[in-house]
């Protein structure tokens, strides 16, 4: 039996991977990346950086963010501590389920991760404090192409389950433009 085991949300784009893990009195352990088993699934973009962020509210907001080409990124993402709702947006204005948007819960405790490719935008609701988040991506970091479209645009309308009233929000994020004004892709 593989270690990972992938499937497809209904948006066939985005993948799911359940870890196995060996539990033992210590606790457990799992392989949390493996480029063959990705490849076996049929993604074989390189990743080329690992990516950190800790949220110390339950209720913080990352996103929902992209990358621009020719820095457009696919991200592999899981959750070392804490939960997450986790958000992947269409964007790709040929796509069928374009403007459509998927969300699954990520934890520590789930060990689940969603792989986002390039056309997606990228989001992530805290359900607890102090929540890690570890991401790779498939392209290098550039300010200049760093790109979003808003939380809460109601032509996207995402189902936030908002543990708090007001999530925390960095000031970029408060001010990303809605779809309309939002870079896309073909
Ligand atoms: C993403 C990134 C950021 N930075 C610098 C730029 C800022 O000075 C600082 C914080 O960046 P930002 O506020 O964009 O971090 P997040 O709000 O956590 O954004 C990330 O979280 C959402 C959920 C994502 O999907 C993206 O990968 C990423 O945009 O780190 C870097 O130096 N390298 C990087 O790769």
């Amino acid at each position: 039996m593989s270690n990972f085991r992938i499937t497809r949300s209904w948006i066939p784009e985005l993948r799911i991977i359940e870890t196995r893990r060996f539990a033992d009195d210590r606790g457990h352990f799992s392989e949390t990346f493996s480029q063959s088993a990705l490849a076996d699934d049929g993604f074989d973009a390189p990743f080329v950086q690992d990516n950190q962020s800790l949220s110390r509210a339950t209720g913080t907001l990352r996103g929902l963010h992209f990358q621009t080409a020719p820095f457009a990124q696919d991200k592999l993402v899981r959750v070392i501590a804490g939960s997450v709702w986790d958000v992947a947006v269409d964007l790709r204005r040929s796509s069928p389920t374009f403007r459509q948007w998927y969300g699954l819960e990520l934890s520590a405790e789930n060990g689940l991760q969603l792989l986002v490719p390039v056309g997606f935008a990228h989001g992530f609701l805290t359900l607890e404090s102090d929540t890690i988040v570890a991401y790779k991506v498939t392209a290098p970091y550039s300010g200049a192409n760093d790109a979003g479209v808003a939380w809460d645009d109601p032509d996207l309308a995402v189902g936030w389950p908002l543990p708090v009233a007001e999530p925390v929000l960095s000031d970029k994020d408060r001010n990303l433009p809605r779809l309309a004004h939002a870079a896309l892709f073909d």
